[in-house]
């Protein structure tokens, strides 16, 4: 479990409550500015939280030595720059305090379709190939892991940058993971139709407040989303499925 209990950060998080569980991916959706980096940054324990607590699998994420952090947590930030040229295979494990098996980084290096790219440098990638070598490193990190019991991912805004092709292979594979058991994923997207179907919970920001926690469609019944977003969004079914979409207006062409 990845617990958030009663968190503040004054001027960047007004409210946060909840648990994200393994199994699960958790879209966190809001705004511009509603606090999703913020919180994000809360749990990647680089920043202390004003008060409330974090909780990493029962233990207070503060008192987490740094590498027992990185055994159970990744967290692949939204502006992220590779600091030196370097082959993209090197970026893949970089700083990483244990050995990953080679069968990991193979799963995961199949699945972004990285193959062509690991003897480039990074520093000539295009910036959704860089993405991909980036969300590839996180992947590798949780999957890796010596830790036994739950880990944990914090994407922010990782997906962006991914042509179609690669977003849906790399949700597949975390949703893959997630269903396994060991994985839970924290997921920042501005892409609600993906963020829809995909995720199995939405953690919903508003102005630094927590909104509400729940199944996409549920929360959708609960909360006005066109008016938490300033845009008249669309729900219904289509090709057996719900769906949310953004509604054209003529009046703002
Ligand atoms: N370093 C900082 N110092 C002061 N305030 C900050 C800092 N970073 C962010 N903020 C403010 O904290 C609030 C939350 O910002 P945050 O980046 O968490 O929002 P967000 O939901 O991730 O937004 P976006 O969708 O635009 O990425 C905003 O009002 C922002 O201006």
């Amino acid at each position: 479990m990845f617990e958030v209990r009663e968190v503040v950060w004054p001027r960047r998080l007004g409210h946060a409550d909840f648990c994200l569980r393994p199994g699960e991916l958790m879209a966190l959706v809001g705004p511009n500015g509603a606090g999703k980096s913020s919180l994000l940054a809360l749990m990647s324990g680089q920043y202390e939280a004003g008060s409330g607590e974090i909780r990493l699998n029962g233990q207070p994420l503060n008192r987490l030595e740094p590498v027992a952090q990185a055994q159970q947590r990744a967290w692949l930030p939204q502006r992220v720059t590779v600091p030196v040229s370097m082959p993209a295979a090197i970026l893949l494990t970089l700083g990483l305090p244990w050995q990953p098996a080679g069968a990991v980084v193979e799963e995961v290096v199949a699945l972004l379709e990285l193959e062509p790219l690991l003897q480039r440098d990074v520093l000539t990638l295009s910036g959704g190939e860089q993405q991909r070598c980036q969300l590839a490193r996180v992947m590798i990190q949780v999957a890796s892991s010596p830790f036994q019991g739950p880990r944990f991912l914090l994407l922010d805004e990782s997906l962006q940058a991914l042509d179609i092709r690669h977003q849906m292979r790399a949700l597949q594979g975390l949703r893959r993971w997630c269903r396994a058991g060991w994985l839970g994923v924290l997921w920042v997207s501005h892409d609600l139709g993906l963020a829809y179907e995909a995720a199995d919970r939405w953690l919903l920001l508003q102005q630094g407040r927590q909104q509400g926690v729940a199944p996409p469609a549920t929360l959708a019944q609960a909360i006005d989303l066109s008016e938490v977003f300033g845009w008249p969004l669309q729900q219904a079914e289509c090709g057996g499925r719900q769906r949310l979409w953004p509604q054209w207006e003529t009046r703002h062409d």
